[in-house]
C-alpha cells in the first residue's frame, strides 16, 4: 500500500443501520476500505452523542488535583482511575524495549495530558469484576450513572461495528459476538491542558506519543482542537482533522492479530494542532477527547481467522490472550 490509497473515509452509518441491502453492502465496503488502508474512519449518524460526557469530563478535570488524586489508576490489571500529567507514556517501544525503554522516553518527552479510566460496572449487562470504578460521587453526584450509561451505548455501537466487520470479512454476522460479552472495555476521559505554544512546538514534544491501541476498535470523540495524526505506511504523519458530529473509529491490535494484518492497527499520536488559534496569553487552548477502547473478553484466546491466512499471507501472530496483551502493554507504558 502507498500513501496514495491511504484514506480515512467518512461513513454514514445510518446506511448500515437502516438502509436497503445494497446500501448496507456499500457501507460495509466503505468501512473495510478505512480499516484495511489507514485503519481509521469517520462515522456519522451512529446515534451516539458525547455531549453529556464532555460536560462531566470538564467538571472532573476542573476538580482540585488533590480531589482527583483520591482516585489513582495504580493497577494495570484494573486500569481504572485517574492518571495525572505525564504519568502515562503512550508508545509502542514497550513491545521491543520493555518498561526501561518507556522510562527513558518518558523522561525525555512526557505526555502532556491527564486522564480518567473507567471500566464496566457490575449489573444486568456485565459480570462482577475484582475492581471498582473510581467515581467522584461526592464532588460530582450523578457522574457514575452518566458514565455507566455511555459505556453501554458505546458497547452497543461496538457490537454493530463488529457485525459490519464480520460481514466485510465474509464471516457470519455474529462471528465476534461470543468474544465480547464481559465488558472488558475502557472508557477514557482525556484532558490535554492549555499549554504554552513554545512548549508544544519544541522538537519532539507531543500531547500523546505515537502508539497503537490494544483492542478491537477505539471510538474516539475529539473536540474541534485538532492535533490527532495517523502514520502512513511511508512514515509520514496524516492529520485526522476533526469532523463535526463524526466519531473517529480506529482498529486496534486485537483486530489486526485476528485478521492477520488484513485490518491495520495504525500508529497515531497527538501533537500541536495545525490550525489552532493561540490564546491571548500565547497558549494553545485545552483539548478534550473521549476514547472508548473496546476489547475482546480478556480470558479468551485470539487466533488468526481462517480466511485471513493464505499461502502468501502466512499466520504472523501466535495465539494471544487479550488480557495478557493489555496488561503487558499497560504495565510498560504507565
Ligand atoms: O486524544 C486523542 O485524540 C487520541 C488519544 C489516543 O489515541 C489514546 O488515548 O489512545
Ligand atoms: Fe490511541
Amino acid at each position: 500500500m502507498t500513501t496514495q490509497n491511504f484514506r480515512i473515509p467518512l461513513v454514514d452509518f445510518s446506511a448500515y443501520l437502516k438502509g436497503t441491502e445494497a446500501e448496507k453492502k456499500a457501507c460495509v465496503a466503505q468501512i473495510m476500505g478505512g480499516f484495511t488502508t489507514s485503519g481509521f474512519l469517520y462515522l456519522q449518524n451512529s446515534g451516539l452523542s458525547p455531549t453529556e460526557v464532555y460536560k462531566w469530563s470538564e467538571q472532573f478535570f476542573k476538580l482540585p488535583l488533590q480531589e482527583k488524586k483520591k482516585h489513582p489508576n495504580d493497577n494495570s490489571a484494573a486500569n481504572r482511575g485517574y492518571s495525572g500529567m505525564g504519568l502515562e507514556k503512550t508508545t509502542n517501544v514497550d513491545i521491543d524495549g520493555g518498561a526501561e525503554a518507556v522510562e527513558k522516553l518518558r523522561a525525555m518527552l512526557p505526555d502532556l495530558k491527564e486522564s480518567l479510566e473507567i471500566g464496566s460496572d457490575e449489573g444486568s449487562r456485565y459480570p462482577k469484576k475484582p475492581w471498582k470504578n473510581h467515581y467522584p460521587e461526592e464532588a460530582l453526584p450523578g457522574f457514575g450513572e452518566g458514565m455507566t450509561k455511555f459505556y453501554a451505548q458505546c458497547d452497543d455501537l461496538h457490537h454493530q461495528l463488529l457485525c459490519a466487520i464480520a460481514e466485510g470479512l465474509k464471516l457470519p454476522k455474529d462471528y465476534f459476538k461470543e468474544y465480547v460479552t464481559e465488558g472488558d472495555h475502557v472508557l477514557r476521559l482525556l484532558h490535554y491542558p492549555s499549554i504554552p505554544k513554545a512548549v508544544l512546538e519544541k522538537e519532539g514534544a507531543v500531547r500523546a506519543g505515537s502508539h497503537t491501541d490494544y483492542g478491537t476498535v477505539t471510538l474516539l470523540f475529539q473536540d474541534g482542537s485538532g492535533g490527532l495524526q495517523v502514520r502512513t505506511p511511508e512514515g509520514e504523519w496524516w492529520d485526522v482533522e476533526p469532523v463535526e458530529g463524526a466519531i473517529v473509529i480506529n482498529a486496534g491490535d486485537m483486530l489486526q492479530i485476528w485478521t492477520n494484518d488484513v485490518i491495520k492497527s495504525t500508529h497515531h499520536r497527538v501533537v500541536s494542532p495545525p490550525n489552532a488559534v493561540t490564546q491571548e496569553d500565547g497558549n494553545y487552548s485545552a483539548r478534550y477527547s473521549i476514547a472508548y477502547f473496546a476489547h475482546p473478553d480478556h480470558g479468551r484466546i485470539i487466533n488468526a481467522i481462517e480466511n485471513c491466512v493464505t499461502k502468501t499471507r502466512p499466520n504472523k501472530y501466535g495465539p494471544v490472550k487479550p488480557g495478557e496483551w493489555m496488561v503487558k502493554r499497560l504495565t510498560a507504558t504507565y
